[in-house]
């Protein structure tokens, strides 16, 4: 229902330059939302309330289906001959999401947002880079002044949680997205064989999922993953993203090495910043806006 970005300086001044110009790019409406909720006083305003097939409460949520959990320790010792990257390289191609455990960051640590998890876009950056069978640098050189943007989410209680979304179903523009959320309070869905399978949060594991930057490289062989968040009768939720993308001025389009013979190029080539561009401006509306990027 909320969201608040926080930007590196370098994108700030480019804001402030945009919005100088005139050139001010709108995201969303966003309300404030104990605003909200002090004047609604257990009423949701019409504007939140979804239609039919998009409404949290309906019969297309698989409560069973459990997200992979990665264990970043077994990774790093290279333990379990290869298991653990085996089961990598099939979140990433059949889940496109996952919970990292083990990932060597401790509570007091995850404070220091910034500067950690800049470390770890590294990490599973370059562990996704080698389950494609590319050197482990591949992403972090390609990626040149890379952005880095934080979105902080924040749903209050609401009062129908059966006909209201927190946020629309989407894909992120990013090539990885880092999350974190509160334990024991789950609300993040991931669309999978046409259900929403609940990400249930795992104690300290952090959730990354492969955006729409990452589908176009590997020309589609590993997917960005349409969720959404639903809210709770109860309960507030607080999530902290953490979105990781190319510098605006890098060029996207699939890696050579990624298009195997015969098969044909999925996605044309763009600049980050295009397509950085027309996802701002643009409706959340599951994976539409990466048609921006597809051949046919
Ligand atoms: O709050 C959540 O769990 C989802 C947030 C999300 O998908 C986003 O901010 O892009
Ligand atoms: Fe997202």
């Amino acid at each position: 229902m909320a969201s608040a970005a926080v930007c590196s300086p370098k994108q700030q001044q480019r804001q402030e330059e945009e919005e100088k110009d005139g050139g001010v790019v709108k995201i969303g409406r966003v309300d404030d939302v104990q605003e909200l909720q002090r004047a609604c006083a257990g009423d949701v305003p019409e504007r939140y309330l979804r239609d039919g097939d998009d409404r949290p409460g309906g019969a297309n949520v698989c409560a069973h289906a459990e997200i992979p959990v990665i264990d970043a320790g077994e990774l790093r010792r290279g333990g379990g001959d290869g298991d653990e990257l085996e089961k990598l390289r099939r979140a990433c191609e059949e889940w496109g999401f996952f919970q990292v455990v083990n990932h060597g960051i401790d509570g007091e640590l995850l404070d220091e947002m910034e500067r950690l998890s800049r470390e770890f876009f590294m990490l599973p950056l370059e562990h996704i880079a080698e389950t494609l069978g590319l050197a482990p640098g591949t992403f972090a050189g390609m990626f040149g002044d890379a952005v880095q943007a934080v979105r902080m989410n924040f749903y209050p209680p609401c009062p129908r949680p059966d006909l209201v979304l927190g946020l629309s179903a989407h894909s992120d523009g990013s090539a990885v997205t880092v999350l974190q959320q509160d334990a024991g309070r789950a609300g993040l869905q991931v669309l999978r064989d046409g259900a929403w399978v609940p990400v249930h949060p795992v104690p300290h594991a952090l959730v990354v999922n492969l955006g729409d930057s990452l589908e176009v490289l590997t020309n589609g062989r590993y997917k960005s993953v349409e969720h959404r968040a639903v809210t709770n009768g109860e309960q507030d939720r607080l999530s902290i993203v953490t979105f990781y993308a190319p510098a605006y001025d890098v060029e996207l389009g699939p890696l050579p090495e990624l298009v195997a013979d015969g098969e044909p190029c999925r996605y044309r080539r763009f600049k980050h910043g295009e397509y950085s561009r027309h996802y701002v401006t643009s409706k959340l509306e599951g994976k539409k806006t990466l048609d921006f990027a597809k051949i046919n």
